[in-house]
């Protein structure tokens, strides 16, 4: 919020960026659980006079914030969602400190997976998978809360059902018409949940760790279709519309979805000599590009929600 400082108008907020933390739980068989996390906070603070004047007297230092990380993960007994955790960082920057109106906590969740040795669940052995959950919580002293989540880096492909045709053709168009094609992007999404305050988020365990992994399947089952027969995407833009609206359609407490996909062109492979033809493209031989990329966005949001 701007206020006037000096005949300026002076917006400020301080706060520390990718703190690393690792967590550890142990359960009585002996299976371990773990999650890494980078956690950046920002306040929102009354601390105008350390701008201002030489006074740090409403200052809580950065160096505190990250020591708070390290403290709370170690005061979850149990696991807990990055939502969760994002959630009590807030809470406890907003009521612990007057001179904090807001607290923003954003979090980045690493995906160690629990291995398989002989089809078996590992108790403790852990590899890195691809795609990275997401969330930010945001704490005001009223208690009101903003939670999002997200799925970055999620690298999905299809090698066929998918097509651009009757799009508009100028004196610069050179792309041919297909109704065959690879499709392959990188979804970037982020989702918005309906809980407005933190007194009314729900208390069950691992809620949005669950509904993070029921979002991630609702995009990848839209973006594919049924095993066998697949499904055809007629554009980028097509599919990621029935991607947000398969998971609105879905999750009643998300008010709102942000979809990012890249169109990831496999470019098809002909080459020929004067007198030869190398490589004639059926389908079949590529060239995997990443730039230059389409860039395909789009945000639904249900008409009453506030995102
Ligand atoms: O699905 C697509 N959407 C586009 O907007 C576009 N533009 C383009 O050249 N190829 C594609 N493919």
């Amino acid at each position: 919020m701007a206020k006037e400082v000096n005949g300026f108008n002076f917006e400020q907020r301080h706060g520390k960026e990718r703190v690393r933390v690792a967590r550890v739980w142990k359960d009585k068989d002996g299976r371990h659980f773990m999650v890494e996390w980078s956690v950046s906070i920002g306040l929102l603070s009354d601390c105008v006079p350390a701008y201002v004047q030489d006074d740090n007297s409403d200052i809580v230092a950065t160096d505190t914030m990250k020591n708070t990380v390290y403290a709370k993960a170690k005061e979850c007994s149990e696991l807990l969602s990055v939502e969760d955790f994002a959630i009590v960082l807030a809470k406890h920057f907003t009521s612990f400190y007057s001179q904090v109106t807001t607290t923003i906590v954003k979090i980045v969740e690493k995906p160690w997976e629990r291995v398989h040795v002989d089809g078996q669940p590992h108790n403790h052995g852990f590899k890195l998978g691809s795609e990275k959950h997401t969330t930010e919580a945001i704490v005001k002293k009223s208690g009101a809360l903003q939670l999002t989540s997200g799925i970055e880096g999620l690298s999905v492909l299809k090698t066929t059902k998918s097509g651009f045709e009757g799009f508009i053709r100028d004196k610069y168009t050179a792309l041919p018409e297909t109704r065959e094609r690879m499709l392959a992007t990188e979804v970037t999404a982020l989702w918005r949940y309906s809980y407005d305050s933190v007194h009314r988020i729900p208390q069950k365990p691992l809620y949005f760790t669950e509904k993070y992994l029921g979002v991630k399947k609702v995009l990848m089952d839209t973006f594919f279709g049924p095993p066998k027969e697949g499904v055809y995407s007629p554009s980028v833009q097509r599919t990621l519309y029935q991607m947000g609206k398969a998971t609105l359609d879905r999750f009643p407490d998300i008010s709102s979805i942000q979809l990012n996909m890249p169109n990831l062109h496999f470019l098809p492979v002909n080459l020929s000599t004067k007198d030869n033809q190398i490589v004639k493209f059926d389908n079949d031989v590529y060239l995997p590009t990443d730039e230059p990329h389409g860039s395909i966005q789009a945000s639904l949001s249900r008409i009453w929600s506030k995102m």
